[in-house]
Parts: structure tokens; sequence; C-alpha cells
């Protein structure tokens, strides 16, 4: 790996970088939540966040590494700076700046790389990364999705300059725009959202081959449960069922609260029979959930539907959510409590 190429007009870059005073910080939970939400969007197992200095460059978050910095001349992100947004490459071992880099010879063997600058005052002051040990490709599509995470993370890095009346204000344009995303009772994200990485991992799937799975969650007889013990104690039920299936599933898997008693999953590599497995652990799980009303313990059921791309060939994702759909019927008419795919 050569030396690092120093961008031209570094002097402007160090200058703006040292103005935001952030270099030295810790690592910072507020970043924490940008690489956590990379990781999960991309399924990768590394992102982070980085500002790279004179020599060395800093990361404020990170996924799937284990060091908080790195010497600026085996950096990968150098290079970004050089670039005017970002830098991709789908595999670094082929790639002759940098298959003799440490990162791609070594440890991490790192294969596929996307990083995007980030600036202050118009200057590249770090970058916003995943990576993989694996190659893959970067759609259009996903170059998109990363712009809105950058946008993200660069509101974290401008709010570091704002008073404190403009802060404040951010801080309820982010609440506004989880609120638009999210379900409020239960914390997941809502059907509109859920609904979007669907049609995400669908086009992934295309793309890759790999199968994805659907999973339709309903809890059994919940009208009963809302007659009998009251709306609110309802929503306490919900809500500890969408805890227990989070609990569940792996953190690359996505689900959505999708109406009243009803959670959709979507599972991506995983195929008929992982889905058929990971349904009978819900199915486990949940059968030890029960939720205290008063001194009366309150068991809570549910069923399961589930849809594979390796079982069923679709042309859409609405196709296959009409046959998780259709499962989830299928496991309500055979006695509920059970799943059906
Ligand atoms: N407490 C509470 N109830 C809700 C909420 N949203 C929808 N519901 C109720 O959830 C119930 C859903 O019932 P269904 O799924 O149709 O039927 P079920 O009784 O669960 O029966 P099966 O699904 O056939 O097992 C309805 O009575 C809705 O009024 C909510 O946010 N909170």
């Amino acid at each position: 790996m050569p030396d690092a190429i120093i961008p031209r007009n570094e002097q402007q870059r160090l200058a703006a970088l040292d103005e935001l005073g952030i270099l030295y910080t810790p690592l910072e939970e507020r970043f924490d939540k940008i690489t956590r939400t990379l990781c999960r969007i991309f399924n990768t197992p590394i992102a982070y966040v980085s500002l790279i200095d004179k020599d060395t460059q800093w990361l404020k978050s990170t996924q799937g590494l284990d060091f908080v910095s790195t010497d600026r001349s085996t950096s990968i992100c150098t290079q970004t700076l050089l670039a005017d947004e970002y830098m991709i490459c789908e595999d670094l071992s082929k790639n002759e700046h940098f298959k003799d880099n440490i990162f791609v010879t070594s440890g991490l063997k790192m294969r596929f790389y996307a990083g995007f600058n980030l600036k202050s005052k118009e200057q590249n002051i770090g970058t916003l990364c995943i990576a993989d040990d694996k190659p893959r490709t970067f759609s259009q599509e996903d170059i998109t999705t990363m712009r809105d995470l950058v946008s993200w993370a660069q509101t974290e890095i401008n709010l570091t300059q704002l008073g404190e009346v403009q802060m404040q204000l951010i801080t309820e344009l982010d609440q506004a725009q989880k609120h638009a995303r999210t379900d409020d009772l239960t914390g997941l994200w809502n059907q509109g959202t859920i609904k979007e990485v669907l049609q995400r991992a669908h086009h992934r799937h295309l793309i890759t081959q790999k199968p994805y799975s659907l999973m339709m969650v309903d809890i059994d007889n919940f009208k009963q449960v809302n007659d009998t013990y009251g709306h609110p104690f309802g929503d306490q039920v919900i809500s500890a069922v969408a805890d227990e299936l989070k609990r569940s599933i792996r953190p690359t898997d996505t689900i959505g609260r999708y109406g009243g008693d009803e959670f959709l999953i979507i599972l991506e590599n995983c195929n008929h029979q992982r889905a058929e497995e990971l349904s009978q652990r819900l199915l486990h799980h949940n059968k030890k959930l029960s939720i205290l009303n008063k001194d009366k313990k309150v068991p809570t059921n549910i069923s399961v539907g589930f849809a594979s791309t390796d079982y069923i060939s679709v042309d859409d994702p609405e196709s296959l959510l009409e046959c998780a759909d259709q499962a989830l019927y299928t496991a309500k008419q055979e006695g509920r409590n059970c799943a059906r795919g």
C-alpha cells in the first residue's frame, strides 16, 4: 500500500475538522445508531463513522471492528477523501491500490468497501462506511439509501456547530422523522416502513438470487383479551409479544407492526427450511410468555404463516406477502398456536 495520497486542500480540510472539536471525544451513541442501522439495512458485518486527521483515522462509532483508530497510511478511507462523494470497491483484493492493504491481507480480510465522505465547511473530514469480508455489488438504489444515512450522520456532525435553540429544533425534527417511521406502541417499524424494507429486500433478492422469507405473526384470540381485560392490557400484550419477537430474531432480520395484533418479519438470506425452524423457535419462545394482569398470569399464543422465495416462485413481493398471509390463515383454521408455510 503506497503512502496515503494527501488531498490538495489538506490544510483547509484539517482546519475544518479542527474547528468541529469532536476529534478526541469518545465513541458516541448518536453515531452508533447510524452504524447499527447501516449493518441492518445492508446486512454487512462492518460499519463505521470515521474522522481523518493529519496522521490518524479516528473511528467515532464502529460495528464489527475492535479498534478505535488506525494509522492513516493504512487507511482505505483516506483514498475516499480524494473523491467528491464516495468510493466503492466491490472486491478490494482485486484492486491494485488495495490488494496489499493490511485490512485486506490479514485480520478482517476485507473485500467489499463503500465509503461516503462526511463534510464540514465543504471539506471532506471523514467517512461513513460499510465493509464486508465477502465481495458484493452495490446498486444505484443502495447509493441512494447510503446518501440518506450520510445526511443523517451529517446532521449529527453539524449539531456540534449549532447553538442550543437550533440543536433543540434538530432533535425535534429527528424525533418527528422517527415518529413517522415507527409504531408508537411497540417501537417497531410501522406498516409503511416495513413495506419499504420489503421492496428493498425483494430487489436485493433479484440481484443476489439468494432466497428470502416472510413471516406473518398474529396473536391468537386477541379480541377476547381486549374484551376480558380491557384495551390498555391488550396494549401491554401487543408490546410484550413485540419484545419477545424482537429478541427471537437475528439483528439483520427486520420486524414491523403490520396491523393491530399482526407483525411482519422479513428474513433475508433465509430459505424455506430456515424459516420453518425459526417459526418453531418463535412459537416456543412465545409459549413461555405470560403477562401479569393483577395477580393472574394471562398466557398469550401466536400463529405464524411463512413464505419463502425458494419454495414459491413469485414475481413481486406483494405475492409473497399474500402467500404468508394465506399460510397464517391456514394456521388459524387448523387450531391456532402453530406455524404453517
Ligand atoms: N388493545 C389493542 N387492541 C387492538 C389494537 N389494534 C387492534 N386491536 C384489536 O385487536 C383485535 C384483533 O382481532 P383479530 O386478529 O381480528 O381476531 P382475534 O381475536 O385475534 O382472533 P384470531 O386472529 O382469529 O386468533 C381486534 O379486536 C382489534 O380491535 C391496539 O393497538 N391495541
